[in-house]
């Protein structure tokens, strides 16, 4: 048999990402990245010039389809294999980023009538406007003693589909009857391929309320929420749902023609970026936490119970790899953090230094920033740039960086910064091992351990836990073309199950990160501050954070509204 290829794309915030993967041993042969051509949109509508509120972010679905028409045919010409050999193509994506669409599958924002209505459009997964409608659908979901609450660590969070939908039904009626169906946008994409809408029990678990067994909560639940809402389960997200590993359809002629693929290989069933990474990281058993580290972290671990882990995203039975319940937890910005800093906080003397030595400016901050040792800058910060995913779960929380002085130079604040993502990950571990979900070894992947070597051993020495990191680039991407395989099946040269495709394709570097036993030491008591302050200005001591915010909307404008 000739070689056997799959395709993965990774869709995340700013780009899309294929790759050709060998399905040998999971050699990525050519990969393409498609920048979005509207980025994350945060600030103006692309048509109409409609400005919007703070805490949005929204994206173009038309960049999602340049990533397959653009970033497709780009590898296979690049890696000079024929589309013959290509058995499938997976995609995973960043979640809960969701879309309403009319009855032909088209999103609402490319009708002419819809696209100056913000509710239209795309809705990214730091989309932080539905806070509201979370905090209600927590306070009403915990009267009613909603089993879905334990299975989201107590707090379901406005990044998730059921608060975005009632965001858009509270603030546009109108846009809310319109929609035939409210979608992931990994559904979407998908369904862009085979014609046919399949939603994927990943982001219908974790992000939707869905269960394996229950189903989605009664309709007296949403109905509590309000009247109108009572057969939203049954009407706007109606659909079948199906596993990762399980395919969605077959590539349709007229999308294969469009991306040089044949028609009729099998597309897999979409699935989300942190997620489908575990297996392509060798992860198919307790006990290892996944990282999934760029502009956020997500936090994945698989168990064999269903246990009650305080402020974790969801646990969702088979929603990692079949057989185990699968955790997820997470920081809602670290890389994020980091670009903030670059933006608006470092001195113009380190910006020109970068530029005269010709060095990026995250290299010479790494390099300053090394130099000094655990607690010598005198800072402490909380990494609640874009709110706490995980533990607190609320996006109302803010940044903190304690401990300044006219001394106080660019490289320690950054050294602070990466610091305290680490600390964010440690609470995160610690939420794990208090309610008995075993975590023993770190396994990092992403864009950010192949970045910042001084970030990677801070998180080290902070956890007090060995990293290893995953050996391809890509993770997301090798994990999307893995399910492909298992999609395509072991007739036609694929895998069998996701645990075979593992054993031969995935794998981690031969260098890991050893935390040092006294750097840890002094960590272990800078956690303490980091936990007081962490329970502060988080559990209810100082509601500051949220009455600056209440300030800030009420005095938008310069005008101050009553
Ligand atoms: N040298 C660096 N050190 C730390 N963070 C970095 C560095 N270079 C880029 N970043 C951050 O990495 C993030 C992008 O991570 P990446 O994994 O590539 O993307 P994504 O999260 O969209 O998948 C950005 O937030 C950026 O600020
Ligand atoms: O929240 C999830 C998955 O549940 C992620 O998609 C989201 O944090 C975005 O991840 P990236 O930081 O873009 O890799």
């Amino acid at each position: 048999m000739n070689k056997r290829y799959t395709i993965g794309i990774d869709y995340g915030t700013e780009s899309g990402r294929a790759v050709l993967i060998d399905l040998a041993d999971g050699a990525e042969v050519a990969e393409h990245v498609t920048p979005y051509a509207h980025g994350v949109i945060a600030k103006q509508l692309p048509k109409g010039g409609v400005v919007l509120e703070p805490e949005w972010a929204l994206q173009h679905p038309r960049d999602y389809i340049d990533v397959l028409e653009q970033s497709v045919p780009k590898v296979l010409t690049e890696a000079g294999v024929h589309p013959s050999d290509v058995i499938g193509i997976g995609i995973d994506f960043t979640a809960c980023t969701m879309l309403p669409i009319d009855e032909d599958g088209e999103p609402l924002c490319f009708h002419t009538s819809f696209a100056n209505r913000p509710h239209a459009w795309v809705k990214l997964w730091k989309h932080h406007a539905a806070q509201d409608e979370a905090n209600e659908i927590n306070r009403i979901g915990a009267e009613r003693g909603e089993a879905f609450l334990k299975r989201y660590g107590g707090k379901y969070s406005s990044e998730w589909m059921i608060a975005k939908i009632w965001q858009i039904f509270n603030e546009d009626r109108q846009l809310f009857d319109e929609a035939d169906a409210f979608l992931e946008g990994t559904d979407w994409v998908t369904a862009q391929m085979t014609g046919t809408i399949v939603r994927n029990s990943c982001t219908a678990g974790y992000k939707a309320m869905w269960h394996k067994q229950d189903g989605y909560p009664e309709d007296t639940f949403f109905e509590a929420l309000h009247p109108d809402l009572k057969r939203l389960t049954a009407t706007k997200l109606r659909g079948h749902i199906r596993a990762p590993g399980e395919t969605a359809g077959n590539l349709m002629k007229e999308m294969a023609d469009r991306i040089g693929l044949l028609p009729g290989i099998a597309v897999a069933v979409g699935n989300v970026d942190a997620h489908v990474s575990v297996p392509a990281t060798g992860v198919v058993t307790p006990g290892k936490l996944v990282m999934a580290m760029g502009t956020s972290i997500c936090h994945l671990v698989l168990a064999e119970e269903e246990k009650e882990v305080e402020g974790m995203c969801g646990v969702v039975e088979d929603g990692i790899v079949p057989g185990y319940f699968g955790y997820e937890a997470g920081q809602s910005a670290v890389g994020d953090i980091f670009a903030w800093f670059m933006e608006h906080g470092v001195s113009s003397d380190l910006v020109n230094e970068a530029k005269q030595k010709n060095v990026p400016l995250h290299a010479l901050l790494e390099e300053k920033a090394a130099a000094y040792q655990p607690g010598e800058t005198g800072l402490l910060a909380l990494d609640w740039w874009n709110g706490n995913r995980s533990t607190l779960v609320d996006t109302n929380l803010s940044g903190v960086i304690l401990g300044m002085t006219l001394q106080t130079k660019s490289e320690e604040i950054y050294r602070t910064l990466l610091e305290a993502t680490a600390f964010g990950t440690k609470k995160i571990i610690d939420a794990f091992t208090k309610a008995g979900v075993e975590v023993n070894e770190l396994v990092a992947c992403g864009g950010l351990p192949q970045k910042n070597n001084l970030l990677m051993q801070i998180f080290a020495d902070i956890t007090n836990l060995e990293i290893k990191v995953a050996a391809s680039k890509q993770t997301p991407a090798l994990g999307a073309a893995m399910y492909a395989s298992v999609a395509a099946g072991k007739a036609v040269g694929g895998y069998a199950t996701i645990f075979a495709a593992a054993e031969k394709m995935a794998r981690v570097q031969d260098r890991s990160y050893k935390p040092n036993p006294e750097r840890a030491q002094v960590y272990k008591e800078m956690y303490k501050e980091y936990s007081k302050l962490h329970d502060y200005f988080g559990k209810g001591e100082n509601d500051v954070m949220k009455t600056l915010r209440s300030v800030r909307d009420k005095t938008k404008g310069g005008v101050v509204h009553a």
